[in-house]
């Protein structure tokens, strides 16, 4: 991989941007945003080496060209490439949810080497102020091949992500929609959900919610302030995972529900120990970012 072109120059796009430049210095980096601002701002703070007025001219010559917009713009995105990309050159993107990316990243791009990606390291921040190099150090990256891709493609880019610091996994497309819904889109839908519903309650205002936060609404609150595009396109691009995850939800919170309303303390007590153990086991996995090891710059 000697030149990589990044679409797309926010938190995403800006953070691959660095980490190359500190972790993969040799590579030769271009990146391109259709708002003008954003690519000032990212000539401003080096995100990478040439920001140009066109992605076709980002592309040009590229041999690894990496998609990081909303996931409601891949295909747009995607189709502005495809007259001047390089001949084998490898086709990524970072986006959320895989299945629909991949079919859109095909449609635009027919016989083209697409391999989806998705990075799970983020934070609720975005644009081109929020990216960092470390962003991506010890945090899984999952790949998601398409059948009949060439080996030799999927290990550069697993090479590539590596590189960056990730622990790469590859994975098919819909089971990685099903796991992050459930890892990460239904609980930003959770956040979203009680966050709306304490500002919109009557007998309580807003600044006794802002005041009275304790910490459990105070998280719910970081993730409520997630990009508002970039979450509108994940629910509407992982419909089907996610209201299947969503419904086994709902029926969970009815039954907890049902437990509180008939004094049903041992299914309560039960639930809670269970969960209880799962927090332990994500801590020892080192998926926690409060552990002193992590690296990243505080974002809360
Ligand atoms: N924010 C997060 O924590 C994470 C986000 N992702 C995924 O990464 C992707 C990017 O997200 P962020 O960097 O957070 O968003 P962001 O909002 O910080 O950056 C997206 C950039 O894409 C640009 N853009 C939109 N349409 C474009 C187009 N057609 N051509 C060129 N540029 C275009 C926007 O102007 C914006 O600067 C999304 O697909 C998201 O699902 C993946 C992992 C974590
Ligand atoms: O900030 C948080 O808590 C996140 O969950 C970040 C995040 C957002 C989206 C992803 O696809 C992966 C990671």
């Amino acid at each position: 991989m000697k030149t990589v072109a990044i679409i797309g120059l926010g938190l995403l796009g800006g953070s691959v941007g660095l980490a190359i430049k500190e972790r993969a210095g040799t590579i030769v980096t271009t990146g391109y945003d259709r708002d003008a601002e954003v690519r000032d701002r990212a000539t401003e703070r080096g995100l990478v080496g040439t920001v140009c007025e066109t992605a076709a001219q980002a592309v040009d010559g590229a041999d690894l060209v990496i998609l990081c917009v909303p996931v409601g713009a891949m295909e747009a995105a995607a189709g502005e490439l495809a007259p001047q990309l390089k001949p084998g050159a490898i086709i990524s993107d970072v986006g959320s949810s895989k299945e629909s990316v991949a079919q859109a990243l095909a449609r635009a791009l027919p016989g083209h080497t697409i391999i989806p990606a998705h990075p799970v390291a983020g934070t609720e921040q975005s644009g081109p102020e929020a990216g960092f190099a470390s962003l991506f150090v010890n945090r899984w990256c999952i790949l998601t091949p398409p059948e009949g891709v060439e080996k030799e493609a999927v290990k550069a880019l697993s090479d590539f992500w590596a590189s960056l610091g990730a622990r790469v996994e590859i994975m098919d497309a819909s089971h990685h929609d099903l796991v992050l819904a459930v890892t990460s889109h239904i609980p930003h839908l959770i956040a979203y959900t009680i966050v709306g519903t304490a500002s919109d309650l009557e007998e309580v205002t807003r600044s006794e919610v802002i005041k009275y936060s304790a910490g459990g609404f105070r998280d719910f609150t970081r993730i409520a302030a997630s990009d508002p595009v970039m979450w509108r396109d994940v629910f509407l691009n992982n419909k089907g995972a996610v209201l299947e995850v969503l419904g086994r939800f709902t029926e969970d919170l009815t039954a907890l529900q049902r437990a509180i309303r008939s004094g049903d303390g041992d299914t309560l007590h039960d639930l809670f120990t269970r969960t209880r153990a799962i927090r332990r086991e994500v801590i020892d996995q080192g998926q926690d970012d409060e552990r002193p090891d992590f690296g990243r710059k505080d974002h809360s």
